[in-house]
């Protein structure tokens, strides 16, 4: 594609295309769109990172991930829409130009390319990092059990070969080391959002533990807002809460760690399907999943930028 109105959002592309558009879009918008390279990947891909800001230094920041696990392609596919509505609404959109005015945003769309590339040209359904486990046969981390926070607990496997291996110890995958730096040296991230797929969910922490975090009044009635947000566009029913209330007990989860480092708005969303289609979810659903999600995202961002 010439550029990245010509870029066809409606599709699936491999990670060279998804690489080739953030330089496409920071080429395009110097002023507003910066590349930033957090970290390698285990196979030595860059963990790229777009910084959205108008100005300022070390505005207070809002984070987003999409692609933590490989086989997730409607959440890379949906980063890549959410970097194009930025730019094409700042100035606008009279919510998102406030917003960006006094915050800066930073979305990893492709955080687990090693996977991501697998999943292109091998196995399919690929979903952890592709680092050798010593001792085993089988490879990869789940990027989503590796994170200090209740980790090696219960929700998460010691055997390498599981979905839901957690690792040697925590940190040990370079995709999830990588951002853990990144919030720290930075230290002004308000809020924090991981974006997986598939089940319909706006999940808040925590995973590891039945006890409610101390936002958790706040985080579930702002929840709430986001997903009315979401459905009244296509009537698309989200369900929400607590991870291990709504979905299953997981430990060592991303936004367990972003929330107990202080970042009080950290949501985990699960976007389309409920299972019809899966991790296989049609391409036409790209930008219907993106625009809808887009909604509850606004309402996540408004409600950090006003508190
Ligand atoms: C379908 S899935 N794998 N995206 C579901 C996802 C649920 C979860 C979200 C946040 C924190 C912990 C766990 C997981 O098992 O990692
Ligand atoms: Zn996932």
């Amino acid at each position: 594609p010439k550029n990245s109105d010509s870029y066809d959002y409606a599709r699936y592309h491999p990670i060279n295309e998804i690489y080739s558009f953030q330089d496409m879009l920071v080429a395009e918008n110097p002023k507003m769109v910066s590349k930033i390279v957090i970290g390698r990947s285990y196979e030595g891909r860059p963990l790229n990172v777009l910084k959205f800001s108008t100005g300022g230094t070390n505005r207070p920041a809002i984070w987003i991930d999409t692609g933590i696990h490989s086989r997730e392609w409607v959440t890379q596919a949906t980063g890549t829409w959410f970097a194009k509505k930025i730019v094409d609404d700042y100035g606008r959109d009279p919510a998102l130009t406030a917003i960006l005015n006094k915050m800066d945003i930073y979305l990893e769309i492709v955080t687990n390319p090693d996977g991501y590339y697998f999943s292109h040209t091998s196995n399919r359904m690929w979903r952890k990092t592709r680092k050798p486990n010593p001792g085993s046969n089988c490879i990869g981390v789940d990027p989503n059990r590796n994170w200090d926070a209740g980790f090696g607990g219960a929700g998460a496997s010691g055997n390498p070969c599981a979905e839901t291996y957690r690792g040697p110890k925590a940190n040990s995958e370079s995709e999830v080391k990588s951002i853990v730096d990144f919030v720290k040296s930075h230290g002004n991230i308000k809020a924090f959002v991981s974006i997986h797929a598939y089940s319909q969910m706006l999940l808040y922490p925590y995973g590891y533990t039945k006890t409610p975090c101390k936002d958790d009044n706040e985080l579930h009635s702002l929840a709430e807002r986001a997903i009315t947000d979401l459905a009244s566009l296509y009537g698309t029913r989200y369900r929400y809460g607590s991870i291990i209330k709504t979905i299953y007990q997981a430990s060592g989860g991303t936004i367990d760690w972003t929330y107990n480092h202080g970042i009080k708005y950290s949501y985990t969303f699960e976007l389309r399907d409920t299972g019809r289609y899966g991790f296989i979810l049609p391409a036409n659903q790209i930008i219907p999943t993106a625009t809808e999600t887009w909604l509850a995202l606004m309402t996540i961002m408004d409600h950090t930028y006003k508190n």
